[in-house]
């Protein structure tokens, strides 16, 4: 690394970097205490008024705070001040496009582990079908639920989380993360790393941005068979109401809030390396944006927070349908991670395409959006798909491949 890269423990580190922004902050001034995101819509004003106090031991602390809503909404907010924050040139250095072709770390052997397995996930898929098929009154009628499973890897050493950033950061159409997660004590620390596709909401001054995904196809490497999935995601009623659900969804919570709100009625598409998406970037511009309770990034990120991309609508049935159903509980993943400044500009984008990493362990974490049309296989295929990025992070491809051909993974 050359000279210009500044010192940096990831372990004690916090990462948001995309083409356009790069928020790398390190240590702990001051932890913010929220009980849940529903609390959220009453105390951001308060957690983010404590900003402003002065921290003496940490007299380099930003104006900010950083972190992560979990997947839950009655559970504890991660929200601290952190002790200092990399200049954009420091940020950049560390994470630059020059160091995308970071080998992986050296040495590691795994041993892998589906949970549930391919054929238990889509056991549940095929009974969450039955849900969504079953009658109810038109306001609790379930109309979608987003399923997850997991691979748990387990490694012969350690897991380093800098090459795994750096490999992060080949997909430029994602914004890499690093979020340390709370841990009892005498546990090793655990951080969630990921590459985030989709933005949950972002706010400057006034505007506001928000571009949900829904709707997926895995990227083929032949051209021609790539553009035509791409074209039957476009064309399929299933992807298109996959997809409308979650831009309702959102667009009827932010509505209120702003004096213009743009949503397009066709969705746009989106790739990462691995992935086609459906996506509609949703742009507003709020009416009262000094309402720090209402307005901030942080309270607009814990509003729309879970959205059918997800958890499901409504929200109330798919809570309980996913406790039944997944067998690992999410924590962090599907919540959201993101920064909120004094002012209550910030970005938070939803926790998908990760893993939680803690010691030998990596637990990696994919779902799919469930809707009465849904066919079992082909949801568990999508999240096979979806845990590429974190696979080719990880260097377990090959692992994975060997496995695949005798195993349910
Ligand atoms: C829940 C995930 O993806 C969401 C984001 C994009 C497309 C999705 C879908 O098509 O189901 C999911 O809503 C995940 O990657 O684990």
């Amino acid at each position: 690394m050359p000279s210009t890269a500044p010192s940096f423990a990831p372990r004690d580190g916090f990462v948001l970097h995309n083409a356009q922004h790069s928020l790398i902050t390190h240590g702990v001034a001051r932890r913010l205490f929220c009980d849940s995101a529903d609390a959220l819509a009453t105390q951001a004003a308060s957690v983010l008024h404590g900003l402003s106090q002065p921290v003496p031991e940490h007299p380099q602390a930003p104006g900010l705070l950083v972190g992560g809503l979990p997947f839950r909404r009655d559970a504890a907010c991660h929200l601290f001040q952190p002790a200092r924050q990399l200049t954009q040139a420091q940020a950049q250095a560390l994470l630059t496009p020059g160091y995308a072709n970071t080998p992986a770390q050296e040495g590691l052997q795994w041993q892998l582990q589906a949970q549930p397995s391919r054929t238990a996930y889509a056991q549940a898929v095929a009974r969450a079908v039955q849900q969504l098929h079953s009658p109810s009154s038109p306001d609790t009628t379930l109309q979608k639920v987003v399923l997850a499973r997991s691979l748990l890897a387990e490694s012969n050493q350690p897991i380093a989380l800098l090459p795994l950033l750096q490999r992060l950061r080949h997909d430029a159409s994602s914004t890499t993360y690093l979020l340390p997660l709370p841990v009892d004590a005498n546990h090793p620390p655990a951080h969630l790393i990921g590459a985030s596709p989709e933005l949950l909401l972002a706010r400057h001054g006034r505007q506001i941005a928000s571009h949900p995904l829904a709707g997926s196809v895995r990227r083929h490497p032949d051209a021609s068979t790539d553009a035509a999935q791409v074209q039957a995601m476009q064309d399929s009623a299933k992807e298109q109401h996959e997809h409308r659900l979650v831009v309702e969804a959102i667009a009827d919570l932010l509505a209120p809030l702003c004096r213009h709100l743009h949503v397009p009625t066709q969705p746009g598409l989106h790739a990462t390396a691995s992935m086609w998406h459906l996506g509609t970037r949703i742009e507003g511009e709020l009416r009262e944006p000094d309402a720090l309770d209402r307005s901030s990034s942080l309270a607009l990120a814990a509003l729309l927070h879970p959205t059918p991309a997800v958890c499901g609508t409504p929200r109330d049935r798919a809570y309980p349908l996913i406790d039944t159903l997944e067998p690992v509980a999410r924590g962090f993943f599907t919540g959201a991670v993101g920064w909120c400044d004094s002012q209550g500009n910030g970005a938070w984008y939803v926790a998908i395409r990760c893993a939680q990493v803690q010691g030998h362990t990596a637990r990696l974490f994919a779902g799919a959006g469930i809707v009465a049309d849904s066919i079992p296989a082909q949801e568990a295929a999508e999240t096979r798909a979806k845990f590429n990025a974190m696979l080719h992070s990880l260097d377990l491809q090959p692992t994975v491949a060997a496995l695949e051909r005798d195993t349910d993974l």
